[in-house]
């Protein structure tokens, strides 16, 4: 057996179920440790797994619990109010997506899962600066647009409150991964001013366990740098590991699930590891989960960096523009090509 992913990197798969994973396989790092340990383990988790639990993280409880109680209180409204913000509304692919419209694995039926979408203004920013006027030309992206924002009463607000600190965190991250790569931590400080990070909402139905065609999300890579992922409490997410084994990764009190996604991969030459995952919600229970996807300002050139490229080596991967990068991925499992394609911003010029 074989899955292919959208990055067109073809992984071997050993069995269709999944198994309890062996202690450190997905390991497990605290942001409070020495900072050379601390770079040491993240190496060793980003280029080995791609997967990992982080804990002493700095994000609240309490706007964790605030955030997922929003996210219920969205999900149980009517069709309709949900409707209202359809991301079929929005030239970007933000709001609410129904049961069954995103099929993010094409040898699957669509996904199961409900969700809402909504990505970085400036007011869920607690740490934004004012820019200073910048000297080269500016280039568009596909991703230029706004959100869309449900009536219901506290909803932004609650969002807002999550959004902002876990992006301080994101932004933390990005510095301890320039370290990684071997580069100054502040090295990606200035393309992540405004960067493209989204917040999904996700509420998973509880699945009928003989419909394994089904899924809460297909299997997928994600399309951003990296992936801080709250789980709510049923387990359900399933990595798959080297050898070809699905594995499970169920909610730990008081941690995050960190991956990386494709676009660090490529800009790190596949020096970190962009790995598959899935969702199958068979624990006869409702999920929600709220990932929370990072990538850089989505006007950024993301080609494969110098230091990644050893001698003798050559970049993998052609120079992308941040925003056309995670639209085209966004679009392929949302829209169809004519409506991708009659998208007026997409004819971008990539100006490297
Ligand atoms: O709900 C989860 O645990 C994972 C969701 C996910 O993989 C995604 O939205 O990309
Ligand atoms: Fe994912």
């Amino acid at each position: 057996m074989e899955f292919t992913s959208y990055s067109g990197r073809k992984r071997a798969l050993a069995s269709n179920t999944a198994r309890k994973a062996e202690f450190d396989e997905i390991p497990t790092i605290s942001l409070l440790g020495e900072e050379e340990d601390l770079i040491a383990q993240l190496r060793e988790a980003c280029t080995r797994v791609g997967f990992f639990y982080i804990k002493d993280h700095g994000v609240s409880q309490a706007t964790i619990d605030a955030i997922f109680d929003t996210s219920k209180r969205f999900f149980d409204q009517d069709l309709d109010a949900k409707n209202e913000v359809h991301y079929k509304k929005s030239s970007i692919l933000r709001g609410y997506e129904p049961t069954a419209e995103v099929q993010t694995d094409e040898t699957k039926k669509p996904d199961l899962n409900e969700a809402f979408n909504c990505g970085y203004q400036p007011d869920l920013d607690g740490q934004r600066q004012a820019e200073e006027g910048s000297t080269r030309a500016p280039i568009q992206s596909a991703m230029q647009g706004g959100n869309v924002w449900p009536l219901q009463p506290g909803f932004k607000a609650g969002v807002a409150a999550y959004y902002s600190e876990v992006l301080a965190l994101a932004r933390r991250l990005v510095r301890l991964f320039a370290t990684v790569l071997g580069l100054p931590a502040h090295h990606f400080d200035g393309v992540v001013t405004h960067p493209g990070a989204m917040l999904r909402l996700l509420k998973y139905p509880a699945q009928d366990p003989k419909q394994p065609d089904a899924l809460g999300i297909g299997a997928h890579t994600d399309i951003e740098c990296f992936t801080i992922l709250a789980q709510g409490r049923q387990p359900a997410l399933q990595i798959l590991n080297v050898e070809g084994h699905w594995i499970e990764a169920p909610p730990v009190p008081g941690t995050f699930v960190v991956n990386i996604g494709d676009m660090l991969a490529r800009w790190s030459n596949d020096t970190m590891i962009s790995t598959v995952h899935r969702v199958l919600n068979i624990t006869g229970q409702e999920r929600y989960s709220i990932p929370f996807f990072f990538g850089p300002n989505y006007d950024t050139v993301v080609h494969p960096l110098e230091t990644c490229i050893a001698e003798g080596e050559v970049a993998k991967y052609d120079p992308v523009v941040a925003g056309d990068y995670v639209y085209e991925r966004l679009a392929k499992s949302r829209i169809s090509k004519e409506e991708a394609e009659s998208k007026a911003t997409l004819q971008t010029a990539v100006a490297v």
